[in-house]
């Protein structure tokens, strides 16, 4: 037997791409997979692409969880605090969800509303110190999607004074998958296919995470829902500092991370050449009019910006090779 694994939230996108690398993790075995509404269904009648894996969803508690040395929640936000209380001390934990990765109170109850459940280890290893802390925890708060692919397009450049950490523009388009599977906003095919809208303009709730986890201190964002099932582009600008290259500080900060590629100059990053996998794709140039520095920086939301992310922190709680059961590698077309 190996590290078993149980997963909260297995009927939801993010739930079932869990599933899906637990299934091919050589380490892990799935002892148990929870949900709310669907609790009593079997997986593959939940998750069709998972056919033949033979397993009914359970409820959600801890006598359902409580044969797992590694419970991953793929909750919505504010159930999470209560199920990981349940867990017994030792059980190491991965939450998908927001509900830990905030520092501040303040800013959880700005974006959030209601109360702050706490902090947990920030779960994005290609950070400065992150593999250690990561390493030394039993709580880990993942990142959310839209973060993932912002943070790692500009924490290098902040850090390495290349970018105005005051001065920070994002536009960055979501695949529906994003939103959820019981998602509240209106996914109608009809009415989102052929379209391109923003939502939360000005107003959305990972500008407090981006800017708590690369020191930015005022940054706008635009999310932009585009029809497609999965994927994240987000274009990064910056007013750039002291004649610095962006590329060279990209490609210095990820020389050593195995799901984080600089393109070859002159390529940019496409959602779909990064469905599948676990890898996030950057690309910066200076922009010949303005000075300012652009990065694209693109990924799969279900990755890199959900369970492969998971999984990538797991590995490294249980001392594993960050990329057991990954791929770098996406499936395009
Ligand atoms: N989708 C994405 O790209 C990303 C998602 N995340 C985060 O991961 C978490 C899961 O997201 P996602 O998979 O998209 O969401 P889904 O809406 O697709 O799935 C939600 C899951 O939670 C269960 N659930 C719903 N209500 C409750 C409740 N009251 N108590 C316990 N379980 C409940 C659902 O069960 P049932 O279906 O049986 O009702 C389902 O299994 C969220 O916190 C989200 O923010 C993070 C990064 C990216
Ligand atoms: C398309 C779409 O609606 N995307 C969601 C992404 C949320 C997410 O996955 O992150 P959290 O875990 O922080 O909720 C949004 O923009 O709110």
């Amino acid at each position: 037997m190996g590290i078993r694994v149980a997963v909260a939230g297995a009927s939801g996108y993010a739930g079932g791409e869990l599933l899906r690398l637990i299934a091919g993790h050589p380490e892990f075995d799935l002892v148990a997979a929870t949900a709310h509404s669907q609790a009593g269904s079997p997986v593959s009648a939940v998750h069709p692409q998972l056919a033949g894996l033979d397993l009914t969803l359970g409820a959600t508690d801890a006598e359902t969880l409580s044969g797992a040395d590694l419970v991953f929640l793929a909750l919505p936000h504010g159930q999470s605090a209560a199920v990981a209380a349940r867990l017994a001390e030792g059980v190491r934990v991965v939450d998908l969800g927001a509900d830990f990765r905030l520092e501040s109170a303040e800013q959880w109850t700005r974006y959030y509303g209601g109360g702050h459940a706490g902090t947990w280890t920030y779960g994005l290893p290609e950070l400065p110190g992150a593999r250690a802390a990561i390493a030394g925890a039993d709580r880990v708060a993942n990142t959310g999607c839209y973060a993932a692919t912002i943070i790692l397009a500009l924490a290098p450049l902040i850090a390495a004074g290349v970018a105005d950490p005051e001065d920070v523009v994002v536009v960055a388009s979501s695949g529906t998958s994003g939103a959820g599977r019981n998602a509240k906003v209106n996914l109608l095919a009809s009415e989102i296919m052929g379209d391109l809208s923003p939502y939360k303009v000005g107003a959305h709730q990972h500008v407090a995470e981006i800017k708590q986890a690369t020191g930015a201190g005022s940054l706008s964002m635009t999310p932009i829902l585009a029809p497609m099932p999965r994927g994240i582009l987000a274009t990064v600008t910056a007013r750039r500092r002291n004649g610095g290259d962006p590329r060279e500080a990209l490609q210095a900060a990820y020389a050593d991370a195995p799901f984080v590629h600089v393109l070859p100059e002159g390529s940019w990053p496409h959602t779909a050449a990064t469905a599948g996998s676990n890898s996030c794709h950057l690309q910066a140039t200076v922009d010949i009019d303005s000075g300012r520095i652009i990065v694209v920086s693109a990924l799969d939301n279900l990755g890199k910006g959900a369970a492969g992310q998971a999984v990538q922190n797991a590995n490294i709680m249980f001392g594993l090779p960050e990329t057991t059961g990954l791929s770098v590698f996406g499936v395009a077309p």
